[in-house]
C-alpha cells in the first residue's frame, strides 16, 4: 500500500515561520485561506476589487491586490480557475516571486501542460484536496477533512516535500490522508475522474435515467427522485461503507439487480470510451481544445452551460427542492455556522 501520511506524521514547523498568499477566494480559495488562518499560519489573500474581496473581508482575512500579496509572501498558492491562471502568473504573480520562495498549485494543469513555466530559482509543488472546495471548508469546520495529493516538481531550497506536507496539514487534509503523487499524475487522474466519473459520467447517467423514465411516460417528479435526489443517499452510503456498506442497506432485489442490470449499462463499451477520454487527456488533445476555446470567449461553453440549464431535470429539481425546506436548511445552517465562526474570530 502506498504511504499515506496524517497528522501525527508531518511536522508543520517548516511553514510556520512563512507568509502565505493564498490567490484567489473562491471555491478553494475561501476554505484553503480560512483552513490555514485557523490552523495558525501567517495568511493573506490575493485578489482585484470585487465580489470575492468583500467576502474575504467579511471573513475576517487579511486582503491585498494579488502583486502585493505575493510580494510579501513566502509561500504562494494559485487558486484562480484554471484558465485564468498563466496571465495572472505572468503579470501579478512572476514579477513579484523573490528567490527562495514556493510556487503552490491545487492543479497541475497549467505548470503540466507548460502554460506556466516557473523560474528556476523558487520550490513548485502541489497540494491537491480530492474534493470540492466548499467541502474543504465545511469539513474542516466539523473537525474532519478531505484528503489530499502532494506532489513537487521542483525543488529548489530543499524544503519543498516538507511545505508541501505541512500546507496540506494545514488545511485539514492530514485528518484525512496526504499521498505522495506527482504533477502529471494528479493531473490526468485529476482530469479523468471529473470527465469520465465524477462530473461528466455521473450527470449523463442521471440525464439518461431520468430520460429514459420520463419518455417512457412516467412522471417527471418520481423519475427526479428516483435519478437524482435518491443518488445521494446511495452515495453517502458507498462513501461510508465502499459498495459492501451500500449493498448492506438495499434490498436484495436491488442488489440482484445492481448485479445483472450495471454491467448492461456500464460495460466494456464503456471502458473503452473512458479509454478514449484518458488517452485525449494524455496526449494534451482535451487540454488543447480548453485552451483554445478559452481564446475564443467559450462560445461552446456558453451554449452547452445554458442548455444543461434548461433540462426537464433541472426545472422538476428546482420546484421539488423548494418543497424540501430540510434540504434548504442543512446548507443554510452551514452556512449561518460559518457566519457565527468568522464573527467569533
Ligand atoms: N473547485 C474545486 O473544488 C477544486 C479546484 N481545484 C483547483 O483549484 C484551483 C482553483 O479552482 P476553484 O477554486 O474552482 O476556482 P474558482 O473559480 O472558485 O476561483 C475564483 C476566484 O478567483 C478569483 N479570480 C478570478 N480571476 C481573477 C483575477 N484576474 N485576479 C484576481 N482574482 C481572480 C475570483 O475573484 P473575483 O470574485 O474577483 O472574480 C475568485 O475569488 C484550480 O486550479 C482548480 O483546478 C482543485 C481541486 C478541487
Ligand atoms: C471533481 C471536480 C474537481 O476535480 C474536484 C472538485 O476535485 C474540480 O476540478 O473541481
Ligand atoms: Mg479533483
Ligand atoms: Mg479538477
Amino acid at each position: 500500500m502506498a504511504e499515506v501520511l496524517y497528522n501525527q506524521n508531518i511536522d508543520e514547523e517548516v511553514l510556520k515561520n512563512k507568509k502565505v498568499a493564498v490567490v484567489g477566494y473562491g471555491s478553494q480559495g475561501h476554505a484553503h485561506a480560512q483552513n490555514l488562518k485557523e490552523s495558525g499560519f501567517d495568511v493573506v489573500v490575493g485578489l482585484r476589487p470585487g465580489k470575492s474581496w468583500d467576502k474575504a473581508e467579511q471573513d475576517g482575512v487579511e486582503v491585498k491586490r494579488v502583486a502585493d500579496a505575493v510580494k510579501e509572501s513566502d509561500v504562494v498558492m494559485v487558486l484562480l480557475p484554471d484558465e485564468y491562471q498563466p496571465s495572472v502568473y505572468e503579470e501579478e504573480i512572476k514579477p513579484n516571486l523573490d528567490a527562495g520562495n514556493a510556487l503552490v498549485f491545487a492543479h497541475g494543469f497549467n505548470v503540466h501542460f507548460n502554460q506556466v513555466v516557473p523560474p528556476e530559482d523558487v520550490d513548485v509543488f502541489l497540494v491537491a484536496p480530492k474534493g470540492p472546495g466548499h467541502l474543504v471548508r465545511r469539513t474542516f469546520e466539523e473537525g474532519a477533512g478531505v484528503p489530499a495529493l502532494y506532489g513537487v516538481y521542483q525543488d529548489y531550497t530543499g524544503q519543498a516535500e516538507k511545505l508541501a506536507q505541512a500546507y496540506a496539514k494545514g488545511i485539514g487534509a492530514g485528518r484525512a490522508g496526504v499521498l505522495q503523487t506527482s504533477f502529471q499524475e494528479e493531473t490526468e487522474t485529476d482530469l479523468f475522474g471529473e470527465q469520465a466519473v465524477l462530473c461528466g459520467g455521473l450527470t449523463s447517467l442521471v440525464k439518461a435515467g431520468f430520460e429514459t423514465l420520463t419518455e417512457a411516460g412516467y412522471q417527471p417528479e418520481v423519475a427526479y427522485f428516483e435519478c437524482m435526489h435518491e443518488l445521494k443517499l446511495i452515495v453517502d452510503l458507498m462513501y461510508e461503507g465502499g459498495l459492501e456498506g451500500m449493498r448492506h442497506s438495499i434490498s436484495d432485489t436491488a442488489q440482484w439487480g445492481d448485479f445483472v442490470s450495471g454491467p448492461r449499462v456500464v460495460n466494456e463499451d464503456t471502458k473503452a470510451r473512458m479509454k478514449d477520454v484518458l488517452t485525449d487527456i494524455q496526449t494534451g488533445a482535451f487540454a488543447k481544445g480548453w485552451i483554445l476555446e478559452n481564446q475564443v470567449n467559450r462560445p461552446q461553453f456558453n451554449a452547452i452551460n445554458v442548455k444543461e440549464n434548461q433540462h426537464q431535470i433541472e426545472q422538476v429539481g428546482k420546484e421539488l427542492r423548494e418543497l424540501m425546506p430540510f434540504v434548504k436548511e442543512q446548507a443554510k445552517s452551514k452556512k449561518e455556522k460559518e457566519v457565527v465562526a468568522n464573527g467569533a474570530r
